[in-house]
């Protein structure tokens, strides 16, 4: 043995990266389990047990979520430093703002979103006004807003990766609103039918350049982490919407609900 080796200082050997089949079952574990696919609220949306005020309250909070998509792809665009990257990141900008030239009728996701609302009762001004969002709902997007405005690009883009299982939830979302809320207009799906394909695609491009720029397991660990965070944010979200929309676990001051789910009338249970 030499002596060297043996009077060197102790390190502890850097655990080595994962393979990135494994970093792609670690983070299906996490959503397994926190994914808000399993939320109580997107659980009872898909047995049809949701009123139409609690839809109402769902989908004016959610485009608060919605509107904050492109300025977070803003920022995440900012850290960009290859054009080649950015060529194709800022195709999530277009995809929900839309671009002059659009068809009327397909005029990005927010305008989509819009006719969500419309199709449940919501005036597209009371949407556009902010009114009645959850504090609860607030908080949760603007943690992602900054999480994607502080972190690293490699975290800003783990963090979307809650879009690998999203299109699987919105397919089973169409089929139980089509089943369960004929009331509302059938138009309003158009917004989930149009992000399926697109969330594959954008999970696919940003799945991609995680297994790229992870390469030590402090990355990978960090790509973990912030996954995590997003689906808090997710699951943040609905449990504001429930505590507020939906009366057996209301807070004895959630009000709110009844500032974000106005009766316009226009829609009713059938
Ligand atoms: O309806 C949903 O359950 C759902 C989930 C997610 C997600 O998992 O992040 C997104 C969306 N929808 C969505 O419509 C969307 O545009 C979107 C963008 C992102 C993102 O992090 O960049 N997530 C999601």
């Amino acid at each position: 043995m030499s002596t060297a080796s043996a009077h060197a200082p102790h390190r502890t050997a850097r655990p080595r990266p994962w393979a990135p089949g494994e970093l792609e079952h670690r983070l299906r574990e996490i959503a397994a389990e926190r994914y808000h696919h399993r939320h109580p609220f997107n659980l009872r949306m898909h047995d049809g047990l949701l009123a139409p005020e609690e839809l109402r309250c769902w989908a004016l909070n959610r485009f608060h979520y919605q509107r904050h998509i492109p300025i977070k792809d803003a920022l995440i665009l900012a850290k960009l430093g290859d054009r080649e990257l950015r060529r194709s990141w800022i195709r999530r900008i277009h995809d929900h703002d839309g671009r002059d030239g659009d068809e009327p009728g397909d005029a990005g996701g927010i305008e989509r979103w819009l006719r969500l609302g419309e199709a449940v009762g919501l005036d597209r001004v009371l949407l556009l006004s902010g009114e009645g969002v959850l504090p609860g709902v607030r908080l949760a997007v603007e943690g992602y807003v900054n999480f994607c405005r502080l972190g690293t690009p490699l975290e800003a883009i783990a963090s979307s990766l809650t879009e690998l299982f999203a299109p699987d939830l919105m397919v089973t979302r169409i089929g139980a609103w089509e089943r369960h809320y004929p009331w509302s207009e059938p138009d309003g799906l158009r917004y989930f039918q149009v992000r399926v394909q697109q969330g594959r695609r954008d999970a696919d491009e940003a799945l991609a350049l995680v297994h790229r720029w992870a390469e030590t397991r402090a990355d990978q660990e960090r790509v973990l982490a912030a996954f995590t965070f997003k689906c808090d944010v997710l699951w943040s979200l609905l449990d504001a919407v429930e505590r507020a929309a939906t009366p057996n676990v209301a807070a004895p001051n959630a009000g709110a609900a009844n500032v974000a789910a106005p009766d316009t009338g226009a829609a009713d249970a059938g």
